[in-house]
Parts: C-alpha cells; structure tokens; sequence
C-alpha cells in the first residue's frame, strides 16, 4: 500500500518516515528524523497530496501519530504538502458576522481551557501576545517585560493617567503599566477563568486598588473619553472584518481628544487576506480561534484613520513571534505529561500543532504583526506627542 506513496512522494528525499501500524515503512530520504505512524489505512489515499489541515485533523482524530521534534514535524509536514495542488487561493474567504454572544462563545472556548494548562508555558506574567526580545537570546520572561515596557513607553504614559486594556488577558501589561509608571488600569475580557487568575495575580501584587479588570465585551464598555490612552493587545484578531469600523470608533471615543492608542495585532500577509500556508489557515480556525480573522496592516490602518484615528507609528514584530512561539511550543514539548493530566487529549494535540505551526508561519512569512500607534488629535488637529521617537528609546 505504501507503494503508491512512494510513487508520488519519493522524489521529494524527506528525513521522514512513514510507517503503517504494525507493517511496513517507507523512508523518503536518509536518516528520518521524524517518523508519521498512520494508524488509519484509509489515510494513504490522501497522503499522496496532503494539505495541513488534512494532517493536522489527522494527527488530532488519531489517525496518524508523529515522532520527533514537533519544530521538523512542522517543516516536513509543510514540503509534503507541496505535493498538493495550489489551487488552494480558488477557497472562499474566511468572513463571519460576528456578534456579543457567538464572540462570548469563541473566547472561553480558547481563553477557559484551563489557567494550569497556559501556566505551563507562557512566562509568569502569563503574557499571551508576542514578547519583544533585545536580542534572541533574551528569556521569553525578559521578552515579555520588555513587550510591556515598549507599549508603556509607545503609549507615553505618566503618573496619574487611565489606561484602557481591551482584551487584557492576565492581566500582566495592566500590572506592569500600574507598578511602573503610576497609571490606573481599567482592563476587559471575555474569558471568566483568565479574569479569576488575573484577581488573584492583582490582589497578590498589592494591586487591586489601582487595577480594575472586569468580564465585558469591547461593544459594552460605558461612557466616553474616559481614558488618557487605550491599548488592545492580541485582541482585534477576534473582531472580524465586518466589526473593524465600530471596533476602532469605540477605541476613538473612548480615549480624551490628544490621547493615543495602542493597537498590537496579528495581520494578513495579503491585502485580500487569500490564504497562506497550504491549509494551515483551515486548521487555526476550526480548531484554535473558532471565527478568527485577520486583517491586513492595510485595512487597520484605513478602519483607524476613517474612525478619527490618526496613525503616526508601526512596527512590525512577525520574527519576535516566531521566537515566542518558539518558547512557547517548547515549554509545552517539555511539559506534555503534566500537560496531559490538565487538558483532553485532543486539546494537547491542537495545541501542539498550533504553537508549533504558528512558529513555522511567523518564520515563513505566512503571517506578520504589527503594532499601530495612534493619536486622536484634538479638535484643532494639534496634539502633544514629541516630533521624534527619541523619548521611546532614552
Ligand atoms: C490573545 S489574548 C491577549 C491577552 C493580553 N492582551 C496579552 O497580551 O496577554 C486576547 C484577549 O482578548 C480578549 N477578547 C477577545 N474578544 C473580546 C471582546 N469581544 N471583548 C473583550 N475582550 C475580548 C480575550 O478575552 C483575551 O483576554
């Protein structure tokens, strides 16, 4: 049976080896240094063109196990699924009519697996977004310190002013930003564990006083120009498309007229956001972040800048998040029997493939990240920010 495989994938010389349960096995090249086991026979049919979602779903279902370091497993899972016909850009685009209550149900999903299982391989501070390293042998702990003093800086805040965090996590920039530069922090999310562990993580620091972090979607926040600045962190990939004008006016309003926002975000490689990663895209959305969207830098800026938003700084940080996804998927390589007892089978499996794949795609280029300051000026245009970014960096 292994022979039509070898028909169509021999000429690729993979270190891969595939193995039927109990049966015979293929090498595709010299000295395998991984191994895909396919307990399913059924599977082979599709093996000789595979897409990663096919794989991926494959891996998840138990109908194929892999051995060796998931980082190869991620490479060669990739050049096999050159062999597939790239027909994949004829795929309809990923577009959902987002609302509170499918949003509701999309983040505890992610966000309410399990605070132990996160604890195991984020820092922590239980950063969830990318860290920004100094130099690529910093720490994830020290990249994530270093994330949070960027934006406090970026942000330009001082003693005394309200800082908004929308989609705030753990809670970790809201500490950071309150313990360092005097600020109080109003922060939401939508996910009820993460808010119980990020309490507790406030209450533990002494912070609870100046850190007020509730369970509330962006579209039910109160009041306007509340705040002197507004940041949102990891968090607009879950607002669709079809919500990023009212998602940006509601950051408009809410911050002071002179004050600035913060938006750190995950972005599209393409400015029609077609697909990338032969089927990886796929797997992320039914799998990871059920109704994620990403826009295009493009699209973020021009949904900014119609809701009053005036763009003045963006930075790209696609390879600080191949390098904390790099962290992350081996802090979880290190930790799968512990991680086993916290979360299904079948989550560990997702989650390995997730954090893994996501490395190989920040890598590739698949995806990118920006971070997108911007300034509501007041109603004369003026504002106070300095004429260069010097302050940022003394
Ligand atoms: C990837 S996490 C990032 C958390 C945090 N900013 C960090 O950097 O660690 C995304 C966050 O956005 C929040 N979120 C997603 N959709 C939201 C919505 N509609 N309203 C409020 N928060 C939301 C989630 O609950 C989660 O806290």
């Amino acid at each position: 049976m292994l022979t039509q495989l070898s028909n169509s994938l021999s000429k690729m010389q993979l270190p891969l080896r595939l193995a039927l349960q109990n049966g015979p096995s293929l090498d595709l090249g010299p000295d395998p240094a991984v191994t895909l086991k396919i307990l399913d026979s059924g599977l082979l049919a599709e093996l000789t063109h595979p897409t990663l979602d096919v794989l991926g779903e494959a891996y998840i279902d138990r109908r194929l196990e892999i051995q060796g370091p998931i980082m190869q497993v991620m490479e060669i899972a990739d050049k096999l699924s050159m062999a597939a016909p790239s027909d994949l850009s004829a795929s309809p685009l990923e577009r959902t009519a987002h609302d509170k209550a499918l949003d509701a149900e999309a983040i505890s999903y992610h966000y309410d697996l399990s605070n132990d299982f996160y604890r195991l391989w984020l820092d922590p501070e239980m950063a969830y977004s990318c860290g920004y390293f100094h130099s690529s042998q910093d720490s994830l702990a020290q990249a994530q310190l270093n994330k949070f003093d960027h934006l406090c800086r970026k942000l330009r805040l001082k003693p005394g002013e309200r800082l908004l965090d929308v989609g705030c996590g753990w809670g970790g920039l809201a500490r950071h930003a309150a313990r360092h530069y005097g600020v109080t922090v109003c922060g939401i999310t939508l996910s009820q564990a993460q808010l119980d562990l990020a309490r507790q993580m406030n209450a533990q620091a002494g912070l609870s006083e100046i850190i007020d972090l509730q369970l509330q979607d962006y579209r039910d926040l109160p009041g306007e120009e509340q705040f002197d600045k507004v940041v949102s962190v990891g968090m607009f990939e879950h607002v669709g498309h079809a919500n990023l004008g009212e998602y940006f006016r509601i950051l408009q309003q809410q911050v002071k007229p002179g004050g600035l926002v913060m938006n750190h975000g995950i972005t599209a490689k393409h400015t029609d956001g077609r697909p990338v990663g032969r089927g990886a895209g796929t797997f992320i959305g039914r799998y990871v972040f059920p109704h994620g969207e990403l826009p295009h830098l493009a699209t973020a800026v021009a949904e900014m800048s119609e809701q009053g938003l005036e763009v003045v700084d963006v930075e790209s940080l696609r390879q600080h998040y191949a390098l904390t996804l790099e962290h992350w998927s081996s802090n979880l390589e290190s930790s799968l029997a512990q991680a086993s007892t916290l979360v299904s089978d079948k989550a560990l499996r997702i989650w390995r493939i997730y954090l893994a794949g996501c490395a190989y795609g920040f890598r590739k280029n698949w995806i990118n990240i920006h971070q997108i300051l911007a300034v509501r000026p007041h109603a004369d245009g003026s504002h106070e920010l300095p004429l260069t970014r010097a302050d940022i960096y003394s």
